[in-house]
């Protein structure tokens, strides 16, 4: 009973599933779809009306010349006119091949061009990143990366496969059976071991396909790591190149060893298996021959039952190996529509409250837990601090200390599981997100380098000020990176990067542009993480100088480990291990003699 109800279920599902790949297909591009069903049509009607016009063509030929010597008589009318219609029905098939073929590649491309901008459109609605770090997650990119842009077009190929092969089965079963039933039953009963073979052939594959994701993901990291310009340095320097081939292979040998163990196993079988089926082509051949011999029959028979019978099987065996094929088509499709259909990561707010111009009362953080999906321990523990308006807060900690977390809950990529973080009053999660977001300017200490020009490298952070030069040019100023822009072939339109660019910059020049974005926006919240730590010390001292004036009228947060940068912040929190350990301003935690006040007097200790 139970088996039955998830039978009907599985069945469900997967109708469900080509009904919606389908409909992708169809939606893509109509005329296309249509083009190719009427192609498949003709396809399917052909091979049994050449077989026909053949032997029609055969007996008529052997007619006429038994019948009569002159060659007049021999080209009689009827047997031009068979001629004619032969030709054009062969012509016919062979124009079709490779129409039906350019239809279903032009297809196949708009078909993963549309299903690309599908998926990267149901991203851009995932307001957090919690589903960027999921694991599953991630192994359904890879299916669809791999097979599922194919998936629709391939449910569109499997669908015209079984109808094309269905009919022309249907004549070419006719035809036999006209012959002799046992005929037909011999080419059905020797073609099924065969049918069986090819089918499981298929089906142990894209079963094997599909347990080996998260192996073929890896594989494909153990490639990159030997590609990228980032890891070049690496693998030069440390002569890492023999320990990635090595992972490399072992992976490789891992995902398509086993595949080709299951290859060798099926194909020994297969090859039985078409020894049978050759056997009941044979058996029909026997039994025309000997019609033929006992003058039973016309030569022409020969030509048609024979054909029938060969590429009776033929269809069997096609239909086999396309049926073969669904799995692979289908088993990726659920992965497709899952990230099509995944819930956002975040509830967002119904109301569309707006983040106020001026922030009145600050931030609180009110004793905020928070845990990163999939693991077990929090990494913020009960944090509470207030954050004035239009002060510098600095968020100082040893590494792990959760300074990071605390910014990306700030800009909600995450929420807390326990607390509240209060802006004016008002929980995060009642803003609206986009404003929220759009009011802080965040620079990351993982900050993208984008193979873009400066220009366009600053105004990402705003892009409607792409073409405001002066904004553009005053925020390089602000940030120190006006200068090494006179210095670049293009001034603000050369473009940055080693794979598109024309020149690339260095570490700390790279932070300088990074910072300028900071001051495109017309944000209320700013956020510097490690903004100084690729600045040789004289910029760093410059703009530890600058600081105050350049944030003037903002409410910004620094994390920085230099505690040289951190001092001048108006209120410094110190987390340690997720909890907030001392707070206070510069010299109330230097009074306190605590954490702080030992890391910079060792800092300064240093410098001296
Ligand atoms: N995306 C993530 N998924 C799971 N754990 C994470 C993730 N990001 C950070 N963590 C963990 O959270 C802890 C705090 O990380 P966070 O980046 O906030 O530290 P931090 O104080 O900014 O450190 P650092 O000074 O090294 O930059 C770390 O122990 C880290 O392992």
């Amino acid at each position: 009973m139970h088996s039955k109800s998830s039978l009907v279920k599985s069945t469900r599902n997967f109708l469900w599933l080509c009904s919606r790949a389908i409909g992708l297909v169809w939606r893509t591009n109509p005329s296309l779809t249509v083009g190719i069903l009427l192609t498949s049509i003709l396809q399917a009607i052909l091979p049994t009306a050449e077989l026909v016009a053949s032997k029609l063509v055969i007996d008529r030929i052997v007619t006429n010349l038994s019948g009569h010597h002159s060659s007049s008589h021999f080209w009689s009318p009827s047997l031009r006119y068979l001629i004619l219609i032969a030709v054009l029905i062969i012509t016919l098939g062979q124009v079709l091949v490779p129409l039906n073929d350019t239809l279903r590649s032009i297809l196949a491309d708009r078909v993963t061009g549309q299903v690309n901008r599908k998926l990267l459109l149901a991203t851009s609605k995932w307001p957090g990143l919690s589903h960027f770090e999921d694991p599953q997650i991630a192994d359904d990119w890879e299916r669809v990366r791999r097979y599922a842009p194919q998936s629709g077009l391939e449910i569109l190929t499997v669908s015209t496969g079984v109808f094309v092969n269905l009919c022309t089965m249907i004549g070419l079963a006719a035809t036999l059976a006209h012959l002799h039933p046992l005929a037909l039953l011999l080419v059905l009963a020797t073609a099924l071991p065969q049918m069986l073979a090819q089918w499981r052939y298929g089906t142990s594959t894209t079963r094997h396909l599909y347990t080996q994701t998260s192996e073929s993901r890896k594989l494909g990291y153990w490639k990159r790591t030997q590609l990228t310009p980032e890891a070049a340095k690496d693998v030069r320097s440390y002569w890492l190149w023999p320990y990635f081939q090595f992972r490399y292979a072992s992976s490789f040998e891992h995902t398509l060893g086993q595949l080709d163990k299951i290859r060798r196993g099926l194909s020994l079988r297969l090859s039985l298996a078409s020894a049978v089926s050759a056997a009941g082509i044979a058996g029909v051949y026997m039994y025309l021959i000997w019609n033929l011999a006992q003058n039973l029959s016309p030569v022409g028979d020969l030509v048609l039952y024979g054909g029938a019978a060969m590429l009776m099987q033929s269809r069997l065996l096609e239909l086999s190996a396309i049926l073969g094929q669904i799995p692979k088509s289908v088993i990726f499709l659920p992965s497709l529509f899952k990230l099509l259909d995944v819930p956002a990561d975040l509830q967002q707010a119904q109301t569309h409250r707006c983040v106020p111009h001026t922030i009145e009362r600050g931030i609180e953080f009110q004793d905020v837990w928070f845990t990163y999906p999939g693991n077990n321990s929090p990494v913020l523990k009960g944090i509470s601090f207030t954050w004035e308006p239009d002060q510098v807060l600095a968020l100082v900690g040893p590494n792990g200390a959760g300074k990071t977390t605390i910014v990306k809950l700030l800009l909600r990529f995450y929420d807390p599981q326990e607390g509240r973080i209060l802006l004016d009053g008002v929980d995060l999660k009642d803003y609206d997100l986009d404003d929220l977001r759009s009011r802080i300017a965040a620079i990351f200490q993982d900050f993208v380098r984008y193979e873009f020009t400066i220009k366009e490298n600053v105004a990402i952070a705003d892009i409607s000020r792409m073409e405001d030069q002066d904004r553009l040019l005053l925020a390089l100023q602000k940030a120190d990176a006006y200068k090494l822009t006179a210095k670049l072939p293009k001034w603000i339109y050369t473009r940055l990067g080693r794979e598109l660019g024309d020149t690339d910059l260095s570490g700390g020049e790279w932070q300088k542009i990074a910072l300028a974005r900071a001051f495109v926006r017309d944000a209320q919240l700013v956020i510097l993480d490690e903004p100084t730590a690729a600045l040789d010390a004289q910029a760093e001292r410059e703009l530890f100088d600058r600081f105050r004036k350049l944030f003037e009228g903002h409410t910004a947060i620094i994390i920085s480990h230099r505690l040289s940068t951190v001092r001048m912040a108006d209120h410094i929190v110190v987390l340690v291990n997720g909890t907030v350990v001392e707070q206070g301003d510069h010299s109330q935690l230097l009074a306190l003699g605590g954490y702080y006040a030992e890391m910079f007097k060792m800092q300064a200790k240093w410098y001296r």
